[in-house]
């Protein structure tokens, strides 16, 4: 295959029933089973407040170019999610309102893009369709190519595959490997639910009970003062 400039027209998407079990799952919860080192980076961030559920539909775009993605949208199905790797590049944007409206008409879920938009006013009202960026821009896309459709890509500094699971909050985006996902979703239930009992506890009885804070300031051989006079410092 062409690498650089090649298009993987249709690609192998996990059951819905599967991906459907991760509504309303925190990705900050999602995180911590996955070593709290595997979200987007924080400079991806959300230009609106919608939830992001989907499967990736992957592209690749030289910095500042859209054909790959103009190409992308109507390859791409219902319940997918596009996410563009523009190698980071935030001096020109990649997309606006123009094409987010007519993804969000395909039954598209959302955008991910590690590089820029334009037209972030519209994409701020809606509500049924979720926009990450790591910037904004009003300088628009050439459209000349080449690039990649349903390549393996990096976006955020993750790695992601075609038909991995895509979460996004306000917190951030995370891509699951559907082959990982029902043990992840195990874990994140058992957090979920510890996170509630903590929470319940806080608010009836004021406590939060955390014995490994102690523990760990003893393994340490932390020394302890009950006055310290700064002046002497
Ligand atoms: O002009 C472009 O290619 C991008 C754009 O602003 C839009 O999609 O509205
Ligand atoms: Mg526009």
């Amino acid at each position: 295959m062409k690498t650089g400039c090649r298009i993987v027209k249709d690609i192998k998407r996990p059951e819905k029933t599967l991906v459907d079990q991760f509504a309303g799952v925190a990705v900050a919860n999602l995180d911590d089973c996955m070593g709290r080192m595997s979200a987007v980076h924080e400079d991806i961030v959300p230009v609106n407040k919608t939830r992001l559920l989907g499967t990736a539909f992957t592209v690749k775009v030289p910095e500042g170019d859209n054909l790959m993605f103009h190409a992308a949208m109507d390859l791409a199905k219902p319940g997918d999610v596009i996410v563009i790797d523009a190698g980071g590049d935030t001096r020109r944007s990649v997309f606006g309102e123009l094409m987010v409206t007519y993804c969000r008409m395909k039954g598209i879920r959302g955008i991910v893009v590690d590089g820029a938009v334009r037209d972030v006013d519209a994409m701020s009202k809606m509500e049924d369709f979720a926009v990450y960026a790591r910037g904004v821009t009003p300088d628009g896309p050439y459209k000349n190519g080449p690039g990649e459709i349903n390549t393996t890509v990096v976006c955020g500094g993750r790695v992601v595959n075609p038909g991995d699971i895509v979460l996004g909050d306000e917190d951030g985006v995370i891509f699951i490997r559907p082959e990982e996902a029902p043990e992840l979703l195990d874990k994140v239930r058992k957090i979920q639910e510890n996170e509630r009992k903590i929470l319940d506890t806080m608010k009836k009885e004021g406590t939060y009970i955390r014995p490994w804070v102690e523990e760990k300031l003893r393994a340490l051989g932390v020394e302890y003062t009950d006055y310290m006079d700064y002046t002497k410092c």
